[in-house]
């Protein structure tokens, strides 16, 4: 008998307004054990709102989560054990230090070993020299680096990641998706990543999600987009799916009386 493996994210018919705006529009989709989805859209697709719902942050109108087999948020406490989340829109307090932020999130995700664990993200995210500073006083790549560490902490099995490279240089992020990369290769675990940066959406996952409008537009692994399209990249397909959008409400909104 072949054994299909449960998805560790499955979103079904998820829907979220904003008293006029739907910013989720009867979103479904999977991503299987150990993959790396890429949820791709332009600016107000609804990728953050999903992120929100996937965390249990945002309860949706209509639909259901389901990470690692279990509700969201149903059972949100046991689930967020096995999660973690970073963007770098999410600050963390400013008045400690890099150390205590850790320390603190670490109790809560009752990390065992915390010394050693934090000393073994320090070294592999380079926190060395700032480890003792208040997080408020960091550079954005700095605090990206710490975000980082603090969310994989408790090395989760599933990974919500918001713009993770979002205000970093090209060398910065470059080496931010290696860390990310080599995260994935020891661990197997499964990763959302929302960004805005096609070539590292091409590098990093395995399958694309395209949103428009809270909807899928299309979706695929990056390599097949790319051939359907006829195109050389993830952004000329990402700048045809925009414009055929942009086309289709332009004619919409003629035939309007
Ligand atoms: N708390 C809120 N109150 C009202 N409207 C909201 C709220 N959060 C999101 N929205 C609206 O919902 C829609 C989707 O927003 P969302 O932040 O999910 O998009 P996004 O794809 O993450 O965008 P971006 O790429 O700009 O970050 C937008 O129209 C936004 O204005």
């Amino acid at each position: 008998m072949i054994e299909i493996a449960a998805p560790a994210i499955a979103v079904r018919d998820l829907g979220k307004s904003f008293g006029a705006v739907r910013a989720v529009d009867g979103l479904t989709f999977e991503v299987g054990a150990g993959r790396v989805l890429g949820l791709l859209g332009g600016n107000g697709a609804g990728k953050t709102t999903t992120i929100g719902m996937l965390m249990g942050l945002i309860l949706p109108d209509s639909g259901t989560v389901t990470i690692l087999g279990r509700d969201m948020p149903g059972e949100r406490a046991a689930l967020l054990e096995a999660m973690n989340f970073e963007s770098p829109y999410v600050d963390m307090p400013h008045r400690l230090t890099v150390r205590q932020n850790l320390t603190v999130f670490g109790r809560l995700y009752r990390v065992p070993a915390l010394t050693e664990r934090i000393a073994r993200l320090a070294a592999d995210f380079e926190l060395g020299a700032f480890l003792d500073r208040k997080a408020g006083q960091l550079s954005a790549g700095q605090k990206t680096r710490v975000a980082l560490a603090k969310a994989l902490l408790n090395q989760p099995k599933v990974l919500l990641l918001d713009e993770p490279t979002a205000s970093l240089d090209p060398d910065t992020a470059d080496w931010v998706r290696t860390r990310l990369e080599d995260f994935r290769a020891t661990t197997g675990a499964t990763i959302l990543l929302a960004s805005h940066n096609m070539p590292e959406v091409e590098r990093l996952c395995d399958d694309v999600v395209i949103l428009a409008g809270g909807r899928i537009e299309d979706h695929g692994a990056p390599d097949d987009l790319i051939r359907r399209y006829g195109r050389d990249t993830l952004e000329e397909v990402f700048l045809d799916v925009a414009r055929r959008r942009r086309a289709l409400a332009a004619a919409d909104a003629e035939t309007l009386p």
